[in-house]
Formats: C-alpha cells, structure tokens, sequence
C-alpha cells in the first residue's frame, strides 16, 4: 500500500480535484494577431488568412463543443477576408483584474441518477430553477434542449450533479448545434448568419464569451472605445439581480459589478448586430458558478430563424421585441450606450460648472492682462474638448440599418 492514499470522493472534493480551468484575461494568447497584423495588407485579404482564421476559430473552441458545426468567414460584398485580427476567438470568460473566480464552494447540485426529472419532487437544479419562474412547469428546457421562455435566469445542472451528461437541463455547457456563420453586410461590418437549414425558435446559438471585468474597468474601456465609435461591452445587469430570491427588493441600490467585454476576446456572438425586429434574445445562465452576480450571457433564438437569414438581437433589450405574451418581457439588458452617455453628460457637466466658475472669478478679480490671457486659453482649450467630445458622440451613435420594417433608423450605438 506504500504510496497509496486513499481519499474520499466527496462532490465537493471531486469538484476540487478535477474544477474547471480558469482563464484569466492577463494571460490572453495575442502572437497570432501581433503576426497577422504585422504582415503586409495584401496578405491578410488573401483565401489563406480566411482559411487561418476558420481554423483558429474551429481550433480554439473544438474542445467546448465538439459538435458545434464549423463556422464560416464568407464576403460578397468587399474585398476583407476577414475581421480584423483584434481579439483572440474563445468561447470562455477570461477573469480581469479584482474579478473572482467562480464560486464553487457555494455551488450546490442534485442527486439526481440518469435523467433530471422535470416533474421531480426532489431535484434541487429544478427546485433552484422554480424560485424565478414558479409559472413554468419542468426544467426552463423542453424535451428537446429548446428554451420555453426568455427573461429568466437559466440554472443548469453541473459538475455536482448526479446526473448524466446528456440530461435535459444541460444545454448551455453542450454548446452550439446549429450552423452559423460570419459574413459581411452591406452597412453594419460583419455580421451572423444562419447557415442552411432553419434554426427553430429557442435553440441556444452561444456564449457572448470575452473578459469579464469589473464595472470600474468597464468605465475606462467604454471611454477609450467612444474614441473610435465601436464597443463590445456589455452589462451583467439582469432584473432578478435587483431582488432578494423571494422576490423581495434588495436592502440599498443594486449596482452593477461586472461587465463582458469582447473587444480583445470573444467568439462570433461579437458580431451579433442590433435590430429593430430580432430573432435572438440573450438570457443568464448558470453553470458551474454560485455567485449569482456571474452568469454567463447566453443567446436564444426568440423565433423560427429562416435559412441564410441574420440572426440579430435588440442592444436596447426593447421588451416589445418580443412578440409571443407567454414569453416573458426581456427586462434585462439596459443600451450598451447607457453607461457611455451618462459618463459623456457627467464630464460635460463638470466641464460646465469649471468654466462657468472660472469665468466668474475672472469678471470678479478683474485680474491683469496676463492672467485674462490664461484664464481666455484655458477657455479655448475647454471648448475645443467640447466639439471634440460632440465629434465623438456623433461618430459613436450610429443610425440603424438594420432593415425591419418597423426600423425608424433611430440612432443606437
Ligand atoms: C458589437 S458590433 C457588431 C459587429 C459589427 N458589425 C462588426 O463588424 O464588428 C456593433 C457595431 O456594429 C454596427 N451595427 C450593428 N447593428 C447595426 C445596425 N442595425 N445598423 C447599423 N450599424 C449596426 C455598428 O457599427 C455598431 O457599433
């Protein structure tokens, strides 16, 4: 028996032994876009980068879904063969600065053998998942792995489970089925595009995957990106979040701790754009994670998606978008733009009451000729700031083009 230790398998000591890896953002890969980039422009439109990038994309996520069909960079419409080499293409949650891991030793699974059983008296997965939407018989799945109904916070079972790794209430974490690919458009960049074959309504698509970051780093992100008009962030700001499990509203204001951002790393859901008449709608989920603040931002089809057709979803989380009543409103995602206008409207202010302070003091004082020059410059420099600050306003918010009839091409971002 000499070196044999024998340990007790416990769930929480397996989940110990064996936990899933995390990554985190300071280690994201970059050699291969630093390369791509670096090689001359005439290369990077060529059919090899197309094929190196459809390979990386297969190569970095082969392993998380196994059965997710292949993805395709296609474009008719210019001569870029493919987006740009900026971010590394992942289906995973890459941990920032100050971002805690995930809680496990919170995490609790059932003891279900075989199959969860959607009319179970004892699965605590179900029981877990009731607490948010009593109204809905059974797992938030049907039979088939599609979602019954949008808005509420998805618990999977995970790795605590007694239950196989094909039982209903695992969908999320056996990744994508369904063909898509990214193709260019004609006034929205690139986008996402079903493939052949029609994608029924509740089907899970992906993961907007990238870092997740502190909402403070969020806020110095959003600023840097307001300078060339495209973001990637977006809010872990979900209703549920507001209120206590029994329904009841949090003591204080509820605020939020964490943003995704997938500038740097990411996967095709990056590419989603915005439409007035979606056929995607983004909903929490859970999986091997307790902390109730980070769930992953999973995207649903809200309805039958046709052949070829793009597949969009509302970055306002307009709740009319959704047109079925027994589909609960999407309360969710606040604009992407909220937080950057807020901050814009916040620095505009500050700017204001500074000049109009200082001007105040200048007409007061009635100071010598050389400080009224200071005091006139630094007013010049201020109004600069403004009209540069009004350029990038107007460069940020786009008019939408996204086509549905009931578009008014009002501006988002
Ligand atoms: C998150 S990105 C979506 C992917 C983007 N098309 C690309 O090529 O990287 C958001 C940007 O896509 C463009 N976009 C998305 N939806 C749009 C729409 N309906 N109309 C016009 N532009 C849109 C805007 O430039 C927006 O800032």
């Amino acid at each position: 028996m000499d070196g044999l230790r024998i340990i007790s398998l416990t769930p929480a000591r397996l989940l110990h032994e064996f936990a899933p890896k995390v990554y985190y953002a300071k280690d994201l890969p970059h050699t291969l876009q630093d390369r791509m980039n670096a090689m001359d422009r005439y290369y990077r439109k060529t059919e090899m980068a197309r094929t190196v990038f459809e390979a990386v994309i297969f190569e970095n996520t082969a392993e998380d879904e196994p059965d997710a069909p292949r993805i395709q960079i296609i474009n008719d419409i210019d001569d870029d063969a493919t987006p740009a080499w900026e971010f590394h293409y992942s289906n995973q949650m890459w941990h920032g600065e100050d971002v805690p891991p995930p809680d496990l030793a919170n995490l609790r699974g059932c003891d279900c053998r075989g199959h969860c059983d959607p009319r179970s008296k004892t699965c605590s997965c179900l029981r877990r998942q009731h607490i948010y939407n009593k109204d809905i018989p059974g797992f938030l799945y049907d039979d088939r792995g599609r979602l019954k109904a949008h808005g509420y916070p998805i618990f999977e079972c995970n790795d605590l489970c007694g239950c196989l790794e094909d039982c209903r209430n695992r969908v999320v974490q056996q990744g994508r089925q369904h063909i898509v690919n990214i193709r260019k458009t004609e006034h929205k960049g690139w986008g996402v595009f079903a493939g052949p074959r029609k994608i029924p309504r509740g089907s899970f698509i992906g993961i907007y995957a990238g870092e997740l970051l502190t909402d403070k780093e969020g806020d110095t992100r959003g600023l840097k990106y307001n300078k060339f008009g495209r973001t990637y962030l977006f809010d872990l700001d979900f209703w549920y979040l507001e209120n206590n499990e029994d329904g009841s509203k949090k003591s204080g204001e509820w605020e939020t701790q964490f943003v995704v951002d997938a500038y740097h790393a990411g996967n095709f859901t990056r590419f989603l754009n915005h439409s007035c008449d979606p056929n995607c709608v983004m909903n929490a989920c859970y999986i091997n994670e307790a902390n109730l603040e980070k769930p992953l931002l999973t995207f649903f089809t809200s309805r039958d998606v046709l052949p070829f057709e793009e597949l969009t979803f509302s970055y306002t989380g307009d709740p009319d978008s959704d047109d079925d009543d027994a589909v609960a409103p999407v309360r969710t995602q606040k604009p992407q733009y909220d937080i950057f206008w807020i901050i814009y409207q916040d620095d505009k202010k500050g700017a204001n009451s500074k000049k109009s302070a200082e001007s105040k003091k200048a007409a007061e004082s009635k100071k010598a000729a050389e400080s009224k020059k200071a005091a006139e410059s630094k007013k010049a420099a201020e109004s600069k700031k403004a009209a540069e600050a009004k350029e990038v306003r107007d460069a940020v918010y786009a008019a939408c083009r996204c086509g549905a009839p009931n578009c008014k091409g009002e501006m988002f971002r």
